[in-house]
């Protein structure tokens, strides 16, 4: 598995080893002893699998009391998958950071806790399957507005228009007026 850092040095980048041949092809989508390594302490506990079409935009969400680190991966489709730092004290708080993932790339982002969530799709249609280093919390769960003018996302939107939203999503938080994860 080859890890690259982001743009935000937290937010990893993962390259799963693909092992082709003439039936098709073959990997190793994770092991936790190698998250053991990468990430000590990290175990995840939760994966989630959900299926968008065009246009949709989930997110940005994080919990605070029970954060959520998230090893997210698509397995049909293309998503632009963003992180958002709202770790108070972190040196890239407020940061954005995005990444292509698709079936076809077979790329991994890991968002880890203190970082808002969300994701566009770009192909027809896209599913993600994401593990999680805790539960889902819904009352400890909060909601980033998509476009907020500080954090400037460039969302790769089809044809620009603009995404569709759950009713939640639509009534998102801006940064400015959004609860931030503080580290002890
Ligand atoms: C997240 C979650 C949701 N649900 C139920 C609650 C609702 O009845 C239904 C849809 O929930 P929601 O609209 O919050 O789903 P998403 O908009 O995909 O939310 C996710 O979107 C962004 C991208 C994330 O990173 C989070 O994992 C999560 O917030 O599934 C559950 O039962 N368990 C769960 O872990």
């Amino acid at each position: 598995m080859k890890v690259t850092p982001t743009a935000i040095p937290d937010v990893l980048l993962l390259e799963p080893e693909v092992h082709g041949d003439h039936r098709g092809f073959f990997m190793e989508t994770f092991r936790q002893s190698f998250f053991d390594e990468l990430l000590p302490g990290v175990k995840f506990v939760q994966d989630n699998h959900s299926k968008s079409g065009q246009g949709i935009l989930r997110g940005l969400h994080y919990q605070l009391n029970q954060p959520q680190g998230k090893l997210v991966r698509v397995t049909t489709g293309e998503i632009y998958d963003v992180a958002v730092d709202m770790r108070e004290n972190s040196p890239t708080f407020g940061h954005a950071v995005g990444a292509l993932l698709s079936a076809e790339n077979k790329h991994q982002l890991w968002v880890p806790p203190g970082f808002a969530h969300g994701f566009y799709v770009t192909s027809e249609n896209a599913e993600m399957v994401y593990k999680c280093s805790d539960y889902y919390a819904p009352d400890d769960e909060h909601s980033l507005l998509w476009n907020d003018p500080v954090l400037r996302i460039d969302w790769p939107l089809v044809k620009g228009a603009s995404p569709i939203l759950s009713a939640k999503d639509k009534a998102a938080l801006s940064f400015a007026n959004a609860p931030r994860y503080k580290t002890s």
